[in-house]
């Protein structure tokens, strides 16, 4: 078995003097969810269509499921499902008949995947409704139930959370999450809002005017938002030992420079500066720090200006 469901080398895409893509390296391990993130025209799509096949690279080369041959790759290409860019739903039928017809256009086999898959993503109950009076959290849902058609082990979703509302949003990411636990199915997500992504996405990569500026697990990403209170005092030592006694709290650590990163009473910063003074300490810096997702997100891609 693969490690690597997708594995892109230097793929690049150039649009006459514009690269979409520029060399990017970007590596989806089996059983993950990779968060894409970028803001509008980042290169995310171009990304997605490449690898499916609806668009073809200047340079650089597609690893899918171990294969790099183009033969081997269009047959690896029948155990993803995709959903990208507006889907292709039949506004004049229904959920069923949607999803009959894509079964018949796909040639996939066995006529009950279509009830299984309308009720794995909850929308066996819409009946004669059709697709065109969907509100837009049950289209998203329809294009899914399209992209899982025939079984994928991967997923290449592009803002299957666009536009919904932040009750459509949870309900997307646990029926997402289901898939991944359930069936270990593989998922390759786009959101230009990191915090969609966010409970969800095991693994992020951050792409910005076509390159990838960084791949991060989800510990990383934690990790570099923690927030914290960033304490500079005369004796470190003691002011360690203050808060270990005072404030019972061993959640901080004691940077070479003698900086404190206190991960703990982030709510009530006051009885730290209070505990601290009333030990003998003299309080150079004290503040709280950290970022939050859309924060980093915009430092990492310079300021979030708009391109
Ligand atoms: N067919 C095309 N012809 C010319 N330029 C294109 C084409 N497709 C995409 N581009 C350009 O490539 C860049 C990347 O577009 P892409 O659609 O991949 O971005 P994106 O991150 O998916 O953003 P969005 O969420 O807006 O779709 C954009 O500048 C876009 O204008």
């Amino acid at each position: 078995m693969n490690e690597y469901v997708l594995r892109t080398h230097r793929l690049t895409k150039k649009y006459k003097t514009q690269y979409a893509l520029d060399n990017v390296d970007l590596s989806v391990r089996q059983g993950t969810i990779y968060g894409f993130i970028g803001q509008n025209g980042a290169g995310k799509s171009t990304l997605m269509k490449l690898v499916t096949g609806m668009a073809f690279p200047t340079s650089g080369t597609i690893e899918l499921f171990g294969a790099s041959d183009e033969r081997e790759i269009v047959r690896n290409r029948k155990r993803m499902g995709v959903a990208i860019e507006s889907p292709a739903l039949y506004p004049h039928l229904t959920a069923q008949e949607n999803l009959e017809a894509h079964r018949l256009q796909r040639g996939v086999p066995g006529r009950d995947c279509v009830a299984r898959t309308l009720k794995l993503v909850g929308l066996d109950g819409t009946g004669r409704k059709k697709a065109r009076n969907f509100s837009l959290g049950m289209k998203q849902r329809l294009s899914l139930a399209v992209a899982l058609l025939g079984d994928p082990e991967f997923l290449i979703l592009d803002e299957p959370t666009n536009g919904l509302d932040p009750m459509g949003v949870v309900e997307m990411r646990e029926l997402l999450q289901k898939l991944n636990r359930e069936r270990g199915i593989t998922i390759l997500i786009s959101s230009h809002i990191l915090s969609e992504l966010h409970l969800l996405a095991t693994h992020y990569g951050i792409i910005h005017r076509g390159k990838l500026l960084e791949q991060l697990t989800v510990q990383e990403l934690q990790e570099k938002c923690r927030q914290y209170v960033h304490i500079k005092a005369n004796d470190p030592e003691r002011a360690a030992a203050v808060l270990e006694r005072e404030l019972a709290t061993t959640e901080f650590e004691v940077l070479p420079d003698g900086v404190i990163r206190l991960y703990s009473h982030l709510e009530k910063p006051a009885s730290v500066s209070k505990a601290l003074v009333a030990g003998g300490l003299e309080l150079e810096q004290f503040m709280p720090m950290g970022e939050d997702l859309e924060s980093y997100f915009a430092a990492r891609i310079g300021g979030g200006a708009n391109g």
